[in-house]
């Protein structure tokens, strides 16, 4: 496999008062350059932690991470991240939160008209041009992520890192979302870690799902290949068996295999549909 990102045997463990806990233990994962793959795992496994060592925020205690060739040792332009709550600066506008990223990355070697027209293009991308001008109170909580995702695509970032990046919408704003980023994936074909708790999410956005163990000394548990045609359609995909059949594959995963026991004043819960109450 020609490798983009290599996830090389990755330990993560955080100091804690009560000594190391190993949140992270052995993640090794590759990907290739226009792969689409989600993270997948019970909530406190250690997604984010794996999407934050790609990022450079963390240092893995073992292992290390090599993007293009070269070891990732702090954040970077190259690795664009979009969180699940916007974080876009409140004072400036669309336009102006997406210039300040494209000053950050071409702000040397590219000309004015370029860059306006740069900025322009990515707004247009996710289908906001129409609303540029205004500041983030003024836009809905999906028109936010929207300019996040034109934001981080204008850095031209060789792989785009995605936490939960619709958790915080609607069921029905999600799906234009999901709808949005498909298209935009179609034209550009970027290199994409999306971490979802969203099982259908999942499967029609991606080419691999990373399902992960739960913590502590959470791993890749099994990987799913999503082999479904694309341009990929969510209405004739629910009638799709084979759709079906990745889907409940991942359900089985994550509420059999890795099905979550929690105990809560002495009453053991569970989030599987398999669960009983005890
Ligand atoms: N800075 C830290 N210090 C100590 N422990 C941490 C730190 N960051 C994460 N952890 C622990 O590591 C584990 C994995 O956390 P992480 O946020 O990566 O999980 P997650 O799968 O992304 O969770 P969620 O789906 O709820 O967002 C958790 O037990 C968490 O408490």
């Amino acid at each position: 496999m020609d490798t983009l990102l290599d996830i090389s045997h990755i330990d993560m463990a955080f100091p804690t008062p009560e000594g190391g806990f190993t949140a992270l233990k052995d993640v090794d994962l590759k990907i290739k350059k226009g792969e689409f793959v989600s993270l997948i795992g019970h909530s406190g496994c250690g997604k984010s932690t794996v999407l934050n060592v790609v990022a450079g925020l963390y240092q893995a205690t073992k292992g290390g991470v090599i993007l293009s060739g070269r070891e990732v040792t702090e954040p970077g332009p190259e690795r664009a991240v979009v969180f699940q709550n916007h974080s876009l600066l409140p004072w400036l506008t669309a336009y102006q939160n997406v210039e300040l990223a494209v000053e950050q990355v071409f702000g040397k070697t590219m000309s004015k008209p370029a860059k306006k027209e740069w900025i322009e293009h990515n707004l247009k991308l996710v289908h906001m041009d129409h609303a540029m001008y205004k500041r983030p109170n003024e836009i809905s909580g999906g028109m936010k992520q929207r300019v996040g995702i034109a934001r981080a695509l204008a850095m031209q970032p060789e792989v785009l890192l995605m936490d939960e990046p619709f958790g915080a919408l609607d069921a029905l704003t999600r799906a234009h979302m999901q709808d949005s980023l498909m298209e935009i994936q179609n034209e550009l074909n970027n290199t994409v870690i999306m971490i979802t708790h969203d099982v259908d999410e999942a499967v029609l956005l991606s080419d691999r799902i990373v399902m992960m163990t739960n913590g502590p000394s959470a791993t890749v548990g099994e990987i799913l290949h999503v082999d479904l045609e694309r341009p990929r359609d969510r209405l004739s995909l629910s009638k799709d068996a084979h759709y079906n059949r990745l889907r409940s594959e991942v359900l089985t995963f994550l509420y059999e295999k890795q099905r979550k026991v929690e105990t809560i004043k002495n009453k053991t819960i569970s989030t599987g549909t398999t669960a009983k109450t005890a």
